[in-house]
């Protein structure tokens, strides 16, 4: 029997794309302008993940996006959008930004301090309309309600606790406390994008993958370690059970049709 990490689909923080100038440090998990691996174009709608450090009073100047869901989620400092549509929105940690850039929008994103860096997550999804006409929404997700169980951000179907956007997309947040569990289910016929955002995990397959019960002397481990910036994409039913090994472990779980 292979081991588990063989078998998985193990994308490391280190495997990514990088851009780095003098006001920015972008690590691209997927193709993003200089950088451009074939093996990592998208996974299903799933186009564009930036991990991005921001120096303070420098940013992302007016530009323009069409026929893309752009999704900003803030893990430290802060972040001041501006659109052509008139939005005008600071974001900080636990608010979920989300613009719908359809048939043509322009906006700028800036690091609003003077002193401190901004670190957050640019994520692009591809829509399943084109053309749409351009939106914004914004929502606060409390820390308390994050920890120890999946939040849901985005959900398929619309709800006053959640932020909908325009693909099959599900997308939940967990913080979890160290030595704290959870599951991560893959169903039949989804797609799941596990990004680590901060701290670390040990995931094991549940039931324990048959390895781990071998007679041989040497037995495969049966749990990997995910760290931050590290990512798992799954596209088979199967169920995990995550544990976190470092204080502000923060994890993001996209499941995609
Ligand atoms: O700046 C562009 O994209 C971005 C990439 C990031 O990692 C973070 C961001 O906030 C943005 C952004 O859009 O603000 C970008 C994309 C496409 C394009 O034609 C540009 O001129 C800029």
């Amino acid at each position: 029997m292979k081991d588990l990490t063989a078998q998985l689909d193990i994308r490391r923080a280190g495997t990514r794309g990088i851009t780095q100038i003098d006001w920015l440090q972008s690590h691209h998990a997927f193709s993003f302008g200089h950088y451009q691996n074939a093996k990592r174009n998208n996974f299903r709608a799933l186009r564009v993940l930036n991990e991005d450090i921001v120096s303070p009073d420098q940013g992302f100047g007016e530009h323009p996006h069409a026929n893309m869901e752009i999704i900003s989620w803030v893990l430290q400092g802060q972040l001041e959008h501006a659109d052509s549509t008139h939005q005008h929105h600071i974001i900080a940690p636990g608010d979920l930004q989300i613009m719908t850039a359809g048939q043509g929008i322009r906006h700028s994103e800036f690091n609003p301090s003077k002193t401190d860096p901004a670190h957050f997550l640019q994520i692009w999804v591809t829509p399943n309309k084109l053309n749409l006409t351009p939106a914004y929404q914004q929502k606060h997700f409390s820390q308390e309600s994050r920890q120890d169980h999946w939040l849901p951000l985005i959900t398929t179907t619309p709800s006053s606790d959640t932020l909908t956007i325009n693909q099959d997309l599900n997308l939940y947040i967990t913080d979890l406390t160290p030595g704290h569990s959870i599951p991560l289910i893959n169903q039949p016929s989804r797609h799941t994008y596990l990004h680590i955002n901060t701290g670390s995990i040990t995931l094991t397959p549940s039931p324990p993958h048959p390895s781990s019960s071998s007679s041989t002397s040497v037995a495969a481990p049966n749990f990997i370690t995910l760290s931050a910036g590290d990512a798992l994409a799954l596209s088979t039913p199967t169920q995990f059970t995550l544990t976190s090994t470092a204080p502000n472990t923060q994890l993001l779980h996209f499941d995609l049709d």
